[in-house]
Formats: structure tokens, C-alpha cells, sequence
């Protein structure tokens, strides 16, 4: 997947407001992409553009080296908010995409079995979502996603709404399928301990204009699990994104409040002494 000098404005020709700006970055097949950056960076408006749910205004967005033309199950998306649909119960949720994809009753019914015992949710297929916790339906959620055996899962903080301990098994669940499947990942999160644990490489990106600002590759063995966390080299990593996003943060902070001198200056300067 690439995003080859991709730009994003949006409004009128008088107030044009850029949002992404010669954005360049390529994550290989397979990769586990995090991306961290200040509220308004233009994280979401990354993934819309890779999920084919928005055109870049310049430059271009490729996966397998083809321009996306437009949404497709390949490119599955999971966000934070729920989504699934209320009236259908699990199973008849996960057997969706296989169903409108044309495969067989038994094709779809076999998926659906598949991904349910993967996201550990047998028990619950003629459930419907609103008897189901939000870790649950979230498993639900990403199961979904899967059906379509998608080559990119893009993640748009799907475990920020959940507790810390229902987290922490989402992320070793996500691991464990992502290690199966090995589909593309572009996870969105604000969580610095999330990125780290799940990240092959994390992407940093900085505001006005949105761009990546600098990379973190974590090279801390797979498979993962959250016991990841408590690795000495995993303190190192976060130390690094810390620094980083301290500055963006506040800048992006500075440029909330209607402070013009935030923007003045893009380069990044070092944070502690
Ligand atoms: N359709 C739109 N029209 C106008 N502005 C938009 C539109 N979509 C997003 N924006 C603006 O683009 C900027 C980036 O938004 P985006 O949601 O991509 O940021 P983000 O980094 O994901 O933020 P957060 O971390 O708060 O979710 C924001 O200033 C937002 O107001």
C-alpha cells in the first residue's frame, strides 16, 4: 500500500484548508502499520483515503500498485463506534460480506463459523448486538471484517472505548488473528502502549499540515503477546514516540486556541536536554 505525495483539502476555493500535505508513505504486505499523531493530524483522513472512502486532491493512493478507485471489502475498515448491524444477529452480521460477495448459503455459513470461534464468540452467533458487551461486539466487529479475507484491515481506534482489561485481550486477540491471517494493518490509535505492543513500525505524524513527521520501527520478536509489555526494550520504544508527539501535541494545542505562531516553524526540535 502506498500513498505516493497524497494531499487533502477541504472547502471552498477562498477557504481552502489543507489537511494533508504531500503525504508519503508505503507499509509492505503483511506489515502492521501504527499511526500516532495529535488530535486533527489527519489520521482518520488517511485511512478514508486508503478505505477508498475519500480521492487525495494531488498525488495518488495505490494498493498492489493499482489507484483505488473506490470502497471494497479488500480494504476492511473497523472503527471505534459501533457499526454492526442491529436488526441481524451475529452470524447473519459476519455472514454479510461472503453473502454479498455472491458465495454460497453453506460457503457463507462455514465463514461465519470460522471467524466466530476465532473471536471466541461460538456461543453467541443467533445473539444480537445490543446483548452482547462492547468487547464483545467489537470482537464482532473485526470478525466481520475478516469474513471478507481481506488483504488491508484499516483500524481507526477500535479499542479506544473499552476498559483497560477488556483492551488488553482485544490487542492479544488482534495479535493472534493478524498472525493467521497476516493482512496488511494501518491501525489508528492515541494509545502509545497500543502502538508499540502491535506495531511493526510505528508512523508519526505531525499537524498543520498533517504529514509523517518520523518513523519508530519495533523490532521486538513475533509473535507478541501483551506480556510484550513488560519487555525492558518496550520502555525504549515508548520513550522514542514520546518525544516525538510531545511537541506535535502542543503545537497542535497552540493551533486550537487560535495561536498563529504554532504554525511558524515545522521542524523538529529535540525535547529534553
Ligand atoms: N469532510 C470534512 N470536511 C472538512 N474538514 C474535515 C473533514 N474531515 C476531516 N476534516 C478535518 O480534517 C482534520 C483531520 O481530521 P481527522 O479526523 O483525519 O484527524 P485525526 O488525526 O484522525 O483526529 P482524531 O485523533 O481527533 O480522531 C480535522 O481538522 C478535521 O476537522
Amino acid at each position: 500500500m502506498t500513498l505516493d505525495e497524497a494531499s487533502v483539502a477541504f472547502g471552498s476555493e477562498k477557504r481552502r484548508k489543507t489537511i494533508l500535505s504531500s503525504l508519503t508513505m508505503h507499509v509492505e504486505p503483511g506489515e502492521f502499520v501504527a499511526l500516532l499523531g495529535p488530535s486533527g493530524c489527519g489520521k482518520s483522513t488517511v485511512l478514508n483515503l486508503v478505505a477508498g472512502y475519500l480521492k487525495p486532491s494531488t498525488g495518488s493512493v495505490l494498493v498492489n500498485s493499482k489507484p483505488i478507485t473506490g470502497p471494497d471489502p479488500q480494504r476492511g475498515m473497523v472503527f471505534q463506534q459501533h457499526t454492526l448491524f442491529p436488526w441481524k444477529t451475529v452470524q447473519e452480521n459476519i455472514e454479510f460480506g461472503p453473502k454479498m460477495s455472491g458465495q454460497s448459503k453453506a460457503t457463507t455459513e462455514g465463514i461465519a463459523r470460522t471467524f466466530l470461534e476465532m473471536v471466541g464468540l461460538s456461543k453467541f452467533a443467533d445473539h444480537y448486538p445490543s446483548q452482547l458487551s462492547g468487547g464483545m461486539q467489537h470482537r464482532v466487529e473485526i470478525a466481520r471484517a475478516l469474513a471478507n479475507y481481506p488483504g488491508v484491515l484499516l483500524m481507526d481506534e477500535p479499542f479506544g472505548a473499552l476498559d483497560a482489561q477488556t483492551r488488553l485481550v482485544m490487542q492479544d486477540g488482534l495479535l493472534e488473528l493478524w498472525e493467521q491471517l497476516k493482512p496488511t494493518v494501518l491501525f489508528v490509535t492515541h494509545d502509545i502502549d497500543e502502538a508499540v505492543l502491535l506495531a511493526d513500525r510505528i508512523l508519526i505524524m505531525g499537524v498543520s499540515p498533517g504529514r509523517v513527521i518520523s518513523e519508530i520501527k519495533v523490532d521486538m520478536e513475533r509473535p507478541r503477546n501483551v506480556r510484550a509489555l513488560t519487555d525492558p526494550r518496550f520502555g525504549r520504544f515508548k520513550g522514542q514516540c514520546l518525544d516525538l508527539l510531545e511537541r506535535e501535541s502542543r503545537k497542535a494545542f497552540g493551533l486550537q486556541d487560535g495561536d498563529d505562531e504554532a504554525d511558524d516553524n515545522n521542524e523538529m526540535k529535540p525535547l529534553r536536554a
